[in-house]
C-alpha cells in the first residue's frame, strides 16, 4: 500500500467553534501532521485555483446552522461550489456536525456532499452525519482516515457513521413509563395536571432541557364516529383517521365556505372579523364547521378527505434533561363541552388514555436552553404547567453538578391542590440547586396574589441579580403572563435605571440583550 495524498487541506465551517476545534485536533494527529496540512475556514478554500490533482485531498469538517444552512465562514464556499462546473480531480471527505433536534439535521454537509458528487468529485470516505455526541464518531472517523491515507481505500467506503434523525415521517415509538396526577382533585380544582414519563433510552434521540417534544397523536374515535354519523357513511372514520380534525387552517375554511356556499363563514373569514373567527374556532373541530356552515351534499366526504391536511404533531415542553434517558412532560388535561358534545385536548387525552407506545420526536428550542456561565444567575418564572421546561432546566443544573444562583417563581391557584412538583422542588432547594423557591397562590388569600406581586416583593434580590447579568426564563399563559412580568420588571428596575437611555423600557433592554427567554402558549 502507498500513501494516497501528498497535500492535505483541512477546511472547517464553524459557528461556535466545535468544528474548528476538531479541524485543529486533526491537523495535530500524527498521521495527518506528517503531511503538513493547511487548516483554514471553508470560505478560504479556492476550488478552482488550488491544484486538486492526484496527490491532494480536501478534508471538510463543518456544522450546520439556521435551517440546515452553512455557518458564516462557509457561505462563500457553498456559493462558489454551486457555480463551479466539473471537479473531477477533487478527492474529499466530509465530517458533518449537527443536532438531530433540528429539522434539517446536518443539512449543510449533506448538501455539500451532494453538490461535490454532482460535479464528479470523489469521496474517499463516506460522509459522516454526527450528532451532539460527536467525539466518539470523530475518533472512529480519524482512525479510518489514517487507514485510507496509508492506502486502504476500502476502509473509507466501508465506513457507516450516520445518525438518523427522527421526524414526522420517522417518529420514535416511546413507551409510557409513568403517568401521575400532580394536583389534587377538588370540586373547584383546576383540570388535572399530569406528569408523564416516556422511555427514550437507546432511541438515539437527542434533546436538551428547554427543547420540545412533538407527539403524533391519533384522532378521537368518538369524533370519527360522529363524523361518520353526520355523513351517514361508516367509511368516513377510516377515510379521515389520519387527517387533522382540530387545527383547521384558513385555507381549509375558505374552501369549506366556497363549497358550502356559506355567506356566514365567508363573512367570518374577513380580516375585520378576525377576533370573532378566533373566538369561534376556540375549541372547535371540523365537525362543528361542517354542522354550522355546510351539508353532506355541499361538502362530499371524498372532497373533505382531500382538503384536510395530515394530522399535525402537538408540541410539549420537555421537563427532563438531555442525559436522563427518559422524557418527562407536564400536561393539563383540558376538558370542555361545546354544542352538546364533550371534548378533550387531542394529544393530551391520547397521552393519558392510550395503551402502548406513543410516536414522538424532539425539536430544538435554542431560545429556551441554558445559557451564560456558572456566574450567570437564573430567574425562572412559571405558572401552572408552564413549570415544565423550568423543571427541565433545574434538572439539567442538578445533573451538571454546577449549580448557579437560581430562583423559581411559581404561580398557581391554591397551595393545597396545585403545588406541582412540590416535593421535588423542595429537595432541589435542600440540595442547593434552587436557591429560592417563591410561590404565588392566587386564591389562598383574601386578595388575588400573582407571580408579578411576588416579583415586587423580591425586588431587592432581583435588582441585584439583574445587575449581575441574570437571565430570565418565563413560561405560561400567553394572554396574561408576558405583559404582567414585563411590567413588574419595568417597575422594579425603574429606579436602578434612572438616567439610562429611555427609548426602551428595562424589560425591552433585557430582551434586546438576549436575557429574556419566553415560552408562552
Ligand atoms: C441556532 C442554531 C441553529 C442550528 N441549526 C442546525 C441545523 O439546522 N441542523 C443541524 O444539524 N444542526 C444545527 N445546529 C447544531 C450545530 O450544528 C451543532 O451545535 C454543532 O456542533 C455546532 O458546531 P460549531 O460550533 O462548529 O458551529 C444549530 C445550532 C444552533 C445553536
Amino acid at each position: 500500500m502507498h500513501a494516497i495524498a501528498q497535500r492535505v487541506v483541512i477546511a472547517y465551517g464553524s459557528e461556535s467553534g466545535n468544528a474548528k476545534a476538531l479541524a485543529q485536533a486533526l491537523a495535530a494527529a500524527p498521521c495527518v501532521a506528517a503531511l503538513q496540512p493547511q487548516v483554514m475556514p471553508l470560505n478560504d478554500v479556492d476550488l478552482l485555483q488550488a491544484p486538486w490533482g492526484d496527490e491532494a485531498l480536501l478534508l471538510i469538517i463543518s456544522s450546520s446552522f439556521g435551517d440546515g444552512e452553512p455557518p458564516g465562514n462557509a457561505e462563500g464556499f457553498l456559493a462558489r461550489l454551486r457555480q463551479s462546473s466539473s471537479l473531477a480531480q477533487l478527492r474529499y471527505a466530509i465530517f458533518g456536525l449537527g443536532d438531530t433536534a433540528y429539522p434539517n439535521f446536518c443539512g449543510f454537509t449533506k448538501q455539500l456532499d451532494a453538490l461535490l458528487q454532482e460535479r464528479g468529485a470523489q469521496a474517499i470516505i463516506n460522509r459522516v452525519d454526527a450528532d451532539i455526541g460527536y467525539a466518539d464518531f470523530f475518533a472512529r472517523w480519524q482512525s479510518v482516515l489514517e487507514q485510507v491515507l496509508q492506502g486502504d481505500a476500502q476502509a473509507g467506503l466501508a465506513l457507516s457513521l450516520r445518525v438518523i434523525a427522527y421526524g414526522e415521517n420517522d417518529a420514535y415509538a416511546a413507551d409510557i413509563l409513568e403517568r401521575r396526577q400532580l394536583n389534587h382533585a377538588a370540586p373547584d380544582a383546576e383540570p388535572g395536571a399530569y406528569h408523564i414519563r416516556l422511555a427514550c433510552e437507546g432511541s438515539g434521540m437527542r434533546w436538551r432541557a428547554g427543547d420540545t417534544l412533538h407527539v403524533l397523536a391519533q384522532n378521537d374515535p368518538q369524533l370519527l364516529a360522529q363524523l361518520a354519523q353526520w355523513y351517514g357513511a361508516p367509511e368516513a372514520a377510516e377515510l379521515l383517521r389520519d387527517k387533522e380534525l382540530r387545527q383547521i387552517s384558513k385555507g381549509v375554511l375558505r374552501e369549506l365556505a366556497r363549497l358550502g356556499g356559506s355567506d356566514a363563514l365567508k363573512g367570518l373569514l374577513k380580516f375585520s372579523q378576525r377576533q370573532q373567527l378566533e373566538q369561534y374556532l376556540w375549541g372547535a373541530d371540523v365537525l362543528d364547521v361542517l354542522q354550522d356552515f355546510c351539508t353532506p351534499e355541499t361538502v362530499p366526504l371524498a372532497q373533505l378527505a382531500q382538503l384536510l391536511s395530515p394530522r399535525l404533531p402537538r408540541a410539549y415542553s420537555i421537563a427532563s434533561h438531555g442525559e436522563a434517558g427518559h422524557i418527562d412532560l407536564c400536561i393539563r388535561h383540558v376538558r370542555y363541552e361545546r354544542q352538546g358534545r364533550s371534548r378533550e385536548g387531542m394529544a393530551t387525552h391520547w397521552l393519558l388514555a392510550h395503551d402502548g407506545p406513543v410516536q414522538v420526536y424532539c425539536r430544538a428550542n435554542p431560545g429556551f436552553r441554558l445559557t451564560g456561565d456558572a456566574a450567570t444567575p437564573l430567574i425562572l418564572i412559571g405558572t401552572g404547567t408552564g413549570i415544565a421546561p423550568l423543571m427541565g432546566l433545574l434538572r439539567e443544573l442538578q445533573a451538571s453538578g454546577q449549580p448557579r444562583q437560581t430562583c423559581l417563581f411559581f404561580g398557581e391557584k391554591r397551595q393545597a391542590q396545585d403545588f406541582l412538583y412540590r416535593e421535588e422542588l423542595e429537595s432541589l432547594q435542600a440540595e442547593g440547586v434552587l436557591h429560592q423557591l417563591v410561590t404565588a397562590f392566587s386564591r389562598d388569600g383574601a386578595e388575588k396574589y400573582y407571580v408579578q406581586h411576588a416579583l415586587q416583593e423580591h425586588a431587592g434580590t432581583l435588582r441585584d441579580w439583574i445587575a449581575q447579568g441574570a437571565h430570565v426564563y418565563v413560561c405560561g399563559n400567553k394572554q396574561h403572563l408576558e405583559r404582567a412580568i414585563g411590567a413588574a420588571f419595568d417597575a422594579l428596575l425603574a429606579d436602578a435605571e434612572q438616567g439610562a437611555a429611555h427609548d426602551e423600557t428595562p424589560w425591552q433592554r433585557l430582551g434586546r440583550e438576549g436575557r429574556v427567554h419566553l415560552e408562552l402558549y
